[in-house]
């Protein structure tokens, strides 16, 4: 008979203290009310929109490298290889968050009108499709905050970034960080034992989504869409 292994997983003193730290930083830093605001009010050109989207994306960026600095050891890598990690991981990052919101169902129906603005504002119907799937793919997971806040880290923390110097510091930070969300991913959903292998898949879902957003930006570019000097940094546009 196969003996399952009922191996005893327990998140020890210094892992709970670790998620607490990240899911504090992570729900502390959103973009401010007033500009999820303005997603009710302003016009609906394409214009309108793809303008109220940069500056949420300028937001985020922001929000993306105050939490950033909330991760326990970030602050230790070397300097140049915190802003490779940064730039690397930006697109990715946010795509994530807007999974999030979107499966979240955000009280005040600021959902259907965000959707409605991605939809229109100058973004070609070959990246909105894997744009709303991966949406989708995402709410399907349940995923609870600690695991949001964690996974988001462990894509901040991806050790093969281009231009990273010290791979094996940013890899030894992922560790801790998977090890983490391996053990919560457990114990939050005993019945799915493949829960965890199935989070990670979605970060692989995500760099595909990173070759599609450069083709996005290089086509608003090309539509003479300006964007802001942090976009610009972040993304090398
Ligand atoms: C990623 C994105 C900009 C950031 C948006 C996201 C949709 C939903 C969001 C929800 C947020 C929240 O509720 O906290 C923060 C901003 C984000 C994460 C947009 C979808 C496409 C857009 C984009 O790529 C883009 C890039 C450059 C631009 O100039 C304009 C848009």
């Amino acid at each position: 008979t196969t003996k399952l292994s009922k191996e005893k997983v327990e998140i020890t003193k210094e892992q709970q203290a670790l998620m607490k730290i990240i899911t504090d930083a992570y729900n502390r830093h959103q973009i401010p009310q007033d500009v999820a605001k303005k997603l009710l009010q302003d016009q609906y050109s394409a214009e309108e929109n793809f303008l109220l989207l940069t500056e949420m994306a300028t937001s985020q960026v922001q929000v993306l490298v105050e939490f950033t600095k909330n991760i326990p050891g970030f602050l230790s890598l070397d300097r140049e290889d915190q802003i490779a990690l940064l730039k690397g991981s930006a697109v990715e990052a946010m795509f994530l968050r807007s999974a999030q919101v979107f499966s979240r169902k955000m009280p005040s129906g600021h959902t259907e009108v965000l959707e409605e603005r991605i939809r229109k504002s100058g973004i070609s119907e070959e990246f909105i499709t894997p744009m709303f799937n991966f949406y989708k793919s995402i709410g399907e997971l349940h995923m609870v905050q600690e695991e949001q806040a964690l996974l988001t880290t462990v894509t901040i923390l991806t050790p093969d970034r281009p231009y990273v110097k010290d791979q094996q510091a940013v890899e030894r930070l992922q560790e801790t960080m998977l090890d983490v969300l391996r053990k919560l991913c457990v114990l939050q959903h005993p019945q799915e034992p493949q829960y965890f292998a199935r989070l990670l898949g979605r970060l692989t879902e995500l760099r595909t989504l990173s070759h599609y957003h450069t083709e996005m930006l290089a086509s608003w570019r090309m539509n003479d869409h300006k964007f802001t000097p942090l976009l610009c940094e972040i993304w090398d546009v």
